[in-house]
């Protein structure tokens, strides 16, 4: 494994008895990485995640995390991460700062790195005002950066965040994107799951989708959208399987697929200057166009174009 791979992850996949949730996955993750695993409910973000943070056991394949195996140094492992879940984990009955320490000692650290540790994580997500208040009485949005400060108590190579944004508001998100952020300037690589197309767009390094438990296409989020092409257009027709087989044969089509009664259209040329071929095209053939529309490529266009859906909720 060369240095500059944190988390290797090769052929793995796993099973709830009869239900295959994770097919035969391979990727790897470099030290310093925002890397964000992106994909639908039920997609297997969770059951990926949970087994390299040792919660669920290694099935099939072989995974090193910070250059430990999975099957062979799970202790290791655990020492080298930090997790925040999905869902608030916080004991409500500690105070902010009770939280860090009690958390720390569960690690064993010491007295004097552990004090330092708190004061700095602290002001990091700017909690210090709120060091000695209960959890029980923090907002959302303060418990979810206590539960990220928490993930750092122990220095970990490799933060796993699963959805932790999920739940929140707007502004609260864009925080805790910041901190994150953050995190990552600091030097943690971050491995993140989240199914917010803007979320993974706007932190990540680099972005792996997955869906019905496969890697369906992996890339920086730029790469990801400059591969569907130029311009996105979204057209509405009353036969849109006509209209479908018309259309690919116009130049500089680069993909086409039906979409939630439309078709999405991906042109490597200048979407104005396609759409009115297009549309004289459907015209032509006596295809009434009931609606269209043109854009830039978005992360959500990558994940329709990908899955042929939009994001299940
Ligand atoms: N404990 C379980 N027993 C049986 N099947 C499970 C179990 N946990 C998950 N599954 C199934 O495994 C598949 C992957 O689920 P997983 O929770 O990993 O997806 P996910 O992408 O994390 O979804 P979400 O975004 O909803 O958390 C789904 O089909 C799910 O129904």
């Amino acid at each position: 494994m060369s240095n500059s791979v944190i988390l290797d992850v090769s052929n793995f996949s796993f099973a709830y008895g009869d239900v295959q949730a994770v097919k035969n996955v391979s990727f790897t993750v470099k030290r310093g990485e925002f890397f964000s695993f992106l994909g639908p409910n039920g997609a297997g973000k969770t059951t990926v995640i949970n087994t390299l943070i040792t919660l669920l056991p290694m099935q099939e394949g072989t995974v090193t995390v910070a250059g430990y195996d999975l099957r062979a140094d799970r202790v290791k492992v655990r020492e080298s991460i930090g997790i925040v879940f999905q869902q608030i984990t916080l004991d409500k009955d500690m105070t902010v700062r009770e939280t860090l320490d009690f958390h720390g000692d569960i690690y064993g650290m010491d007295r004097d790195n552990k004090l330092q540790r708190i004061s700095e994580l602290l002001a990091l997500v700017e909690l210090e005002e709120k060091a000695d208040v209960l959890v029980n009485n923090l907002s959302g949005g303060m418990k979810r950066r206590l539960e990220i400060a928490r993930g750092l108590m122990t220095r970990p190579q490799i933060l796993f965040l699963d959805e932790p944004t999920i739940g929140l508001d707007p502004q609260t998100r864009q925080k805790t994107w910041e901190y994150l952020r953050m995190v990552n300037q600091e030097g943690t690589t971050i491995f993140m799951t989240t199914h917010y197309m803007d979320e993974a767009d706007i932190l990540s390094d680099s972005i792996a989708l997955i869906d019905h438990g496969e890697i369906i296409k992996r890339g920086t989020p730029d790469e990801l959208k400059s591969d569907l092409g130029k311009d996105i257009i979204y057209l509405e027709t009353s036969d849109n399987n006509a209209a479908s087989a018309l259309i690919q044969e116009i130049p500089g089509i680069s993909g086409i697929q039906p979409c939630d009664g439309k078709l999405l259209i991906c042109s490597g040329n200048d979407g104005a200057q396609v759409l009115p071929v297009i549309i004289r095209a459907a015209d032509e053939q006596g295809i009434m166009v009931r609606s269209v529309s043109l854009k830039k490529p978005t992360m959500d266009d990558v994940f329709m174009h990908y899955t042929g859906t939009e994001i299940r909720d």
